[in-house]
């Protein structure tokens, strides 16, 4: 069974999810004479797989090893992309394919959408992680030294092709570690994930169970309904929030990746950041103390964790100050009201957000 969900962004397109999909891979390439499939060297049997799908269908292909992980995502490895692109001779009508979690994903959409500004991008994520998220919605982009993602642009794929077969292999901490932004997605939007996965959080972390494929498609709806109304993250007003719901829990944790100097993987971070913004939503007076605590129990079941170093607190509060929601000096934060209600809470008081860091510190 193939399950179809629609993005309806500036490009509409497919993300489809099932089993046996590369052959879904070919009738996107309309047009291309060359493709470049992005992949880390962990994917190369896949990437080799997929070459052979494509080539069949009359179009040459490069293969690029980007590296593993973070590794990939920085402005040398975008180079080497460029340079390997140059000397192929590829030109506006071919394409770049993102093979691999979401580190390479968000590298293909960043080659894609600079290379002769902007060629064709199709996204086969191979994480939970990049199924769910990074590899739906087009947002591009590589780190910098000072902070994660800092340099990006929106791209949308054509299509993504979620093949379930991809996820063979996929280490169970990887799994686990997409299953943070899977929650987010149950609070953020859609409760019903988080109470699949507290009926049987094993289950969840189960490769090829009923209920993974269940929550990766349920978060997958939120994610596209998500950014089909808000591509560009330029409709938050106020305290009315729009794509950056999907950000929920990344400003604390993107600053606990760069502190961890990106050897924690990213669904661990976001995790604690998670609990972090929960316990700043109950102390600014929005939400109640049992769904904050929820936070806590349910990411705890899967195996995320929740808390983080006491001393870290003004190391993590320098980089916040550089997140992509802040505003001039001003933190703006994605906060929760209640189950699948959000807002923004900008500027809250210093002291706050300090009893709401006591709060997850180890
Ligand atoms: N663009 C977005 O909207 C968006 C959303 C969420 C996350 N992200 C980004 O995604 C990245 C995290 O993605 P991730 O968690 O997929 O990590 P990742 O891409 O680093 O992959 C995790 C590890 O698993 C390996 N791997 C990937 N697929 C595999 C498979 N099928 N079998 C065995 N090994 C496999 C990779 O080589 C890597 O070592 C972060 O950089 C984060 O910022 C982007
Ligand atoms: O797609 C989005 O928008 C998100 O914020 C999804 C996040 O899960 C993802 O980690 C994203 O890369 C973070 O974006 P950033 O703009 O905070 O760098
Ligand atoms: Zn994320």
């Amino acid at each position: 069974m193939i399950t179809e969900i629609g993005v309806a962004a500036e490009q509409p397109y497919q993300v489809l999810v099932g089993h046996g999909l590369l052959d879904r891979v070919p009738p996107l390439l309309t047009g291309a004479t060359r493709v470049a499939v992005l992949h880390p060297p962990a994917l190369i049997g896949a990437a080799e797989r997929l070459g052979k799908v494509i080539t069949d269908a009359g179009c040459e292909v490069t293969r690029i090893d980007v590296g593993t992980g973070e590794s990939s995502k920085t402005v040398e490895i975008a180079a080497m992309c460029w340079s390997v692109l140059g000397n192929a001779g590829f030109t506006r009508s071919d394409v770049i394919i993102g093979l691999g979690g979401g580190a390479t994903t968000d590298l293909a959409g960043f080659v894609a959408a600079t290379w002769l500004r902007g060629v064709g991008l199709i996204t086969v994520p191979t994480t939970v992680l990049g199924m769910v998220d990074a590899a739906v919605g087009g947002k591009t982009g590589i780190n910098t030294a000072e902070g994660k993602n800092l340099v990006g642009a929106f791209w949308e794929p054509r299509g993504v092709v979620c093949d379930l077969d991809l996820l063979a292999g996929l280490p169970r901490a990887e799994v686990i570690s997409g299953l943070a932004e899977v929650i987010k997605c149950g609070f953020i939007a859609d409760p019903v994930i988080l109470e699949r996965i507290e009926v049987d959080p094993a289950a969840a972390r189960e490769l090829g169970s009923p209920v993974l494929r269940e929550v990766i498609e349920r978060s997958i709806e939120v994610k596209a309904k998500v950014v089909s109304a808000d591509l560009r993250e330029s409709t938050s007003v106020g305290d009315k929030v729009g794509r950056e719901l999907v950000n929920y829990g990344h400003t604390l944790g993107h600053a606990i990746e760069r502190r961890e100097h990106y050897r924690w993987r990213h669904g661990e971070a976001i995790s604690i950041g998670m609990v972090f913004v929960a316990e700043l939503s109950c102390r600014a007076g929005y939400l109640d103390a049992k769904t904050a605590a929820r936070h806590r129990a349910v990411l705890g079941a899967v195996g995320l964790p929740t808390s983080y170093a006491a001393d870290a607190y003004d190391d993590l509060l320098a980089t916040m100050a550089v997140d992509k929601k802040t505003r001039g000096g001003t933190l703006r934060f994605v906060i929760l009201e209640s189950l699948a209600k959000a807002r923004i809470l900008a500027g809250p008081d210093p002291e706050l957000l300090r009893e709401a860091y006591r709060a997850i510190a180890s």
